[in-house]
């Protein structure tokens, strides 16, 4: 069956979507998802996005990794779906969809998604690094010289490492540009490799440069372009009203026979 499919980039995060609104891709298939998103056998894509109908949301992301596995959150993707789902009419600029880690509302102005992310609990401190969940699990390990750095070999000795090798986790490495300005490279779980950009890992990145003392809302650079993310901090260390705003851009169609 011929199946139309859309390939969408979040500062370079890339995704195949899938409007499944009618139910017929084979989700379960982990082997299929993974084909698509190869780089020589398939599409090419750091992961795949089912947007579906959901009796109490303007839409549900199913998103998945490219080693096939149904994944977490993913910031990135998710600005992609909104995007998507601006293109397929299913919103005009707002949304309140779901995702993995549950409910997000979303608006589009101009160039640029914002998307609302989850209240964050639970920075966990690990020697100098820090681990939290965005949605999906991020260690951060802040550096000096982050453009200069082997983030493949770092990032998969902390990713296999014997606390986190059997559910694993994404690694960002973080250096401060400026008072309001970062720069972070990610190691993706799922995909096994850096990828452009992470938009969990960049939420999760600049709430631990507020932990730090640098001011809401941070500009923050990635391979794969900018973005900016606002938080507010509780009196406890918690964080609420967190925000990952960056543009979200169609690349090409084409179909698939599956
Ligand atoms: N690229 C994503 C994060 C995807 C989740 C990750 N691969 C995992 O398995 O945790 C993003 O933009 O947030």
């Amino acid at each position: 069956m011929a199946t139309s499919f859309y390939k969408y980039q979040g500062t370079g995060n890339d995704f195949v979507m899938i409007d499944n609104r009618k139910l017929t891709f084979p989700a379960d298939d982990e082997a299929l998802v993974k084909q698509l998103c190869d780089r020589r056998m398939g599409i090419g894509a750091d992961g795949l996005i089912l947007l579906q109908d959901h009796p109490d949301y303007d839409f549900e992301m199913v998103y998945f990794n490219a080693d096939g596995r149904l994944g977490s959150m993913c910031g990135n993707g998710a600005r992609c779906t909104v995007r998507f789902a601006k293109q397929l009419g299913v919103i005009e600029d707002v949304a309140c969809f779901l995702a993995a880690d549950g409910e997000h509302q979303a608006s589009i102005e101009r160039d640029e998604i914002h998307l609302k992310m989850n209240d964050v609990q639970g920075v966990e401190k690990i020697g100098e690094d820090y681990y939290l969940n965005t949605g999906s699990p991020h260690y951060i390990r802040f550096v000096d010289d982050v453009e200069n750095l082997d983030v493949y070999t770092e990032g998969r000795a902390i990713r296999y490492n014997d606390r986190f090798k059997a559910v694993g986790t994404n690694v960002n490495f973080v250096q401060r540009l400026g008072e309001n300005e970062i720069f972070v490279r990610t190691y993706e779980r799922g995909v096994e490799d850096e990828t452009l950009s992470c938009g969990t890992g960049v939420t999760a990145a600049a709430l631990v440069a507020g932990i730090k003392g640098m001011q809401s809302p941070l500009k923050v650079k990635v391979l794969g372009g900018e973005l900016q993310v606002a938080f507010e901090r509780n009196s406890d260390g918690s964080f609420k009203y967190i925000y990952l705003i960056g543009p979200a851009r169609l690349v090409f169609t084409g179909s698939i026979t599956i």
